[in-house]
């Protein structure tokens, strides 16, 4: 019988005893199974009414007792069959079949446990030997007492059963009937849960294409002002080109317009000096009026030029301005640009639950969307890592092997200054999807694309953040060294708490590794303007430890404060690489401008220490007075 027809029927039954288990007894003891007892024989006085099914979970079943015991139980022969014929229909029921058997076996003097083992061996014997055969139609003359006793008996259960098959076949089918209510209900109630999650990705898929809509207006009006990518032909290649637009031509032509009025000031001024030198032969009067007139007019070039030259650095000022806008509106740009190309920007739902809505940038071999978790109702990131279909199966294993070993480190960290990895899933064979925590202000690399420098209490407050996470990666059983600290891997969420990401290149320090640190195998890995000198050793296998980290984050910090990294800041990946720039980074020079605390400079010297014996490990330098604003004794 079904398990769940059985549940139903136990918490249906009004018995004492439940019905599961009293039909598993009837049909236990039908067919000779063993079912424990827990009470010993009832005394079957006739003045107890308890019920059958009580006395009934009293027999055990056994088909174990030996035939030499059975015959040391044979009834009396001498009984009348009438006597039985008269009682039999006392006997019918549970309680006379007990009473009667009580005095048999006290008659036969068998031991009380044994009782209900030989009893039933008994009729066992009987029926496999088809002596009986209907226990309402035998003859009863022909048997002997104890037959007759067994064949009551098995009446008795025969109707108990009987009855008891009904009431299941009733219960199965108000089971049926109920379960088809559940399965009912239940698919209303995914039919509704279906809706709501349409409506709510209905609306999020408006706002997104509202979003996108906006963003795309945006990039025209401004491409007036900042500028466009235009397509330029030479021969037959086609190449973009970047067009400046209207605010740089302003600018352009107020700073030439100041440049010529300068000019023309300064013409003036050698005029007029020139002059004075010409009327040398005049007059006493006379020449003292002209020097009079000659210094009011050379004061007033003076002035003139002065101002100029404040209209210069304001328009210089504008022009710097219009270089950060014009790197955020190419990034919009490229944004939108990579938005229209992808194969994504349909608004699907991913893996039945991620709601996938604008497009939030581009990497080496990932797309990152903004995403709605419909499961778990929140706003997510889902990072689309597309294998190029033209890489051999090679590199494909070698790409998802090393995602997988990302995924495997990211997904166990779990910190506040972390972004959090939640699941990975595959889209087809060419694609899977990491979902990320969202976050959902800018990373540092955009804002230092918008604002050139932070202020030192800002850039602190960063550097605090980032080594809390760093942190926490060196005080786990299994440490972890980020390896890939950049402006880039460090997102903002909504309330500004920074947060470090991208473990594609990280590496596990395992146990065994000595204070030296760990052997680099990988070396020509990481963006290079913020990798240690020793992470460039040609001559033998590198040893690293955390200290790349601390190295990495005096880079972030430098760059913070002063708009530009300490060492190759204009260089390219590979001509920092051909010009061993970073082998030489022996010192770290600072500019004078904007002004920033000696302490600041300290530590970023400490952190940019050449020699690793020099640098401190991650845990030092998080406890550096500097991070934990402590004030250094003088
Ligand atoms: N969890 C996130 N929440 C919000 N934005 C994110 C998240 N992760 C990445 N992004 C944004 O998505 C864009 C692409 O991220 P991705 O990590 O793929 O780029 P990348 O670091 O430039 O590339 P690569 O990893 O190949 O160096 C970036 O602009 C980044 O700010």
């Amino acid at each position: 019988m079904h398990d769940n027809v059985l549940l139903h029927l136990s918490s249906n039954s009004n018995h004492s005893d439940s019905l599961p288990s009293k039909l598993a007894k009837l049909e236990a003891r039908m067919a000779g199974k063993s079912i424990p007892a827990a009470k010993p024989l009832p005394d079957a006085s006739p003045s107890s009414t308890d019920s059958d099914e009580d006395n009934a979970g009293d027999f055990m079943i056994q088909a174990s007792a030996s035939s030499q015991k059975r015959k040391t139980f044979q009834m009396d022969e001498s009984r009348e069959v009438s006597e039985w014929t008269v009682t039999r229909k006392s006997w019918i029921t549970k309680a006379g079949q007990q009473r009667a058997a009580e005095e048999w076996a006290n008659e036969a003097g068998v031991e009380k446990q044994k009782r209900p083992s030989v009893l039933t061996h008994h009729l066992l014997q009987r029926l496999t030997t088809g002596m009986v055969r209907n226990t309402r139609d035998v003859l009863w003359s022909k048997f002997s007492t104890e037959d007759h006793w067994i064949i009551c008996w098995c009446a008795g259960l025969g109707e108990e059963l009987d009855k008891a098959r009904s009431e299941a076949c009733q219960y199965q089918r108000t089971c049926q009937q109920l379960e088809k209510e559940i399965n009912d209900m239940k698919e209303v109630q995914l039919e509704k849960e279906r809706k709501r999650l349409k409506v709510v990705s209905d609306l999020l898929i408006a706002v997104a294409k509202g979003e996108r809509q906006e963003a795309r207006l945006r990039v025209r009006q401004d491409s007036v002002r900042l500028g466009n990518v235009g397509v330029m032909r030479a021969g037959t290649l086609l190449s973009e080109v970047w067009e400046d637009g209207q605010a740089l031509k302003d600018i352009q032509a107020r700073l030439k317009s100041l440049l010529e009025q300068k000019d023309a000031i300064e013409k003036q001024r050698k005029l007029l000096k020139k002059k004075q030198n010409d009327k040398t032969d005049a007059s006493e009067s006379d020449q003292g009026l002209a020097e009079e007139e000659c210094i009011a007019t050379e004061e007033m070039y003076r002035a003139r030029i002065f101002s100029i030259k404040r209209e210069e650095e304001n328009t210089l000022r504008d022009r710097e301005r219009y270089e950060l806008e014009k790197a955020c509106f190419i990034r919009e740009l490229k944004r939108i640009r990579d938005e229209d190309g992808s194969r994504f920007n349909h608004f699907p739902i991913l893996n039945k639950r991620y709601a996938l809505l604008n497009l939030l940038g581009k990497g080496g071999f990932s797309e990152v969307y903004k995403a709605y978790d419909m499961v778990e109702y929140r706003y997510v990131a889902c990072k689309l890592h597309g294998l190029n279909v033209q890489w051999s199966e090679e590199k494909k294993q070698n790409y998802i092997r090393h995602a997988i070993r990302e995924y495997n480190i990211h997904k166990s960290l779990v910190h506040s200054h972390i972004v959090r990895l939640w699941d990975i899933f595959e889209i087809d064979h060419n694609t899977f999807c990491t979902v990320l925590q969202y976050c959902g202000g800018k990373d540092l690399d955009a804002v230092l694309k918008s604002t050139s420098v932070l202020p030192e209490r800002e850039a602190r407050s960063i550097m605090v953040q980032i080594f809390s996470g760093l942190v926490y990666l060196n005080r786990r059983s299994q440490r972890v060294i980020h390896y890939d600290l950049k402006p880039g891997n460090v997102l903002f969420d909504e309330a500004g708490a920074a947060k470090l990401t991208d473990f594609g290149l990280s590496k596990i320090v395992e146990d065994e590794v000595g204070s030296q640190g760990m052997e680099l195998t990988s070396q020509g890995a990481g963006t290079y303007w913020y990798l240690p000198p020793e992470c460039f050793d040609v001559n033998k296998t590198p040893l690293i430890s955390s200290k790349v980290d601390v190295w990495s984050a005096g880079v972030l910090f430098y760059q913070m404060l002063f708009g530009k990294r300490p060492f190759g800041h204009d260089q390219s990946q590979e001509r920092i690489l051909r010009e061993d720039t970073i082998t030489k980074a022996r010192k770290v020079e600072f500019p004078t401008r904007p002004s920033v605390s000696a302490d600041a400079k300290d530590f970023i010297r400490r952190c940019l220490s050449y020699d690793q014996m020099d640098r401190p490990d991650v845990l030092t330098a998080a406890q550096d007075p500097y991070l934990s604003y402590v004030k250094r004794k003088p």
